[in-house]
């Protein structure tokens, strides 16, 4: 059994913060952990847009505070996003995040990553595995 706080997750490199500053994102279990997912405690910061295109992973995303939008680029609708609203990015779906307020968010990706992963000129993550 693993079992893990997210205090102690805190300055380790399983705290992972995007390049362009967007986001940060709190990697509770990542592929080392074997599970054939992981799964994330993400920040979205207040005021930000991120363009997102999961070419190589599937994701399913649960917000559980704040306030923003995610607009699907690929059937044009924007949705609200707030407590309580889960989406999945079942097609590869590109996407804006945009938070109005910090929003919270659980994210589980398969495949999992390696937490070396950020977003690309095109918004993609890699495709690494542990060997990598
Ligand atoms: C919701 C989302 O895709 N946010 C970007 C960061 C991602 N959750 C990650 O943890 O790498």
């Amino acid at each position: 059994m693993i079992v893990r706080k997210l205090e102690e997750l805190k300055g380790t490199d399983a705290e992972f913060k995007a390049a362009k500053g967007t986001w940060t994102s709190r990697r509770m279990l990542l592929a080392r952990d074997k599970m054939g997912f992981s799964f994330h405690d993400t920040l979205i910061h207040a005021g930000t847009e991120t363009y997102i295109h999961y070419a190589n992973h599937l994701e399913a995303v649960y917000c559980v505070g704040g306030k923003g939008e995610l607009q699907d680029l690929d059937n044009g609708v924007t949705y609200p996003l707030y407590d309580g609203v889960m989406y999945a990015l079942n097609g590869h779906e590109r996407h804006y995040l945009r938070a109005e307020e910090e929003l919270r968010m659980i994210c589980v990706f398969n495949p999992p990553l390696t937490g070396r992963e950020d977003h690309d000129e095109n918004g993609v993550y890699p495709l690494l595995t542990e060997e990598d």
